[in-house]
């Protein structure tokens, strides 16, 4: 699978060992930075990350930042990307199977890499479950009121 991993300073440390974990386990990885802990803002990097989902470039996103909100937040600001902020595998799970989560974000001063690794495996071998989901999915597609 192609996948797109950005962080902000606070994630750099989790985002390289995921990145090289996700490596090892067959996947292409793009890393869009940062590529170090000099503090930066977690919105640049949300941005560039929801810009290779929407245009194809990635077919899924890990996003990640101290508390993994803010970059949950600025990843979901495009309408192409659904991404859920998740600290255990079943919501990784459930944020695939029913909402089709297309960007999974962690916070890296709550998750640790072993719970971290758990929820991207779950986010990434679970698949969506249709149905009465789908209609649900189709209307966050939809202009907000
Ligand atoms: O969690 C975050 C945003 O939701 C960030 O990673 C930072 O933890 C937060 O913005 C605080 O930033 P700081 O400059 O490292 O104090």
């Amino acid at each position: 699978m192609n996948i797109a991993i950005a962080s902000d300073h606070a994630a750099v440390e989790l985002k390289a060992e995921l990145a090289q974990w996700l490596r090892a386990e067959g996947h292409a990885v793009e890393d869009l930075g940062p590529a170090t802990a000099d503090r930066v803002d977690y919105p640049d990097y949300g941005y560039k990350l929801a810009t290779a989902i929407a245009s194809g470039a990635a077919d899924r996103g890990i996003a990640l930042c101290g508390s993994g909100i803010g970059i949950s937040i600025a990843v979901n600001r495009n309408p192409a990307c659904r991404c859920a902020l998740v600290g255990e595998p079943l919501s990784a799970a459930l944020a695939r199977e029913h909402n089709d989560a297309n960007v999974l974000a962690m916070g890296a001063r709550l998750t640790g890499v072993d719970m971290a690794k758990a929820c991207v495996t779950a986010f990434l071998t679970t698949e969506f479950g249709g149905g009465r989901h789908a209609g649900r999915v189709d209307k966050l597609s939809q202009p907000a009121l």
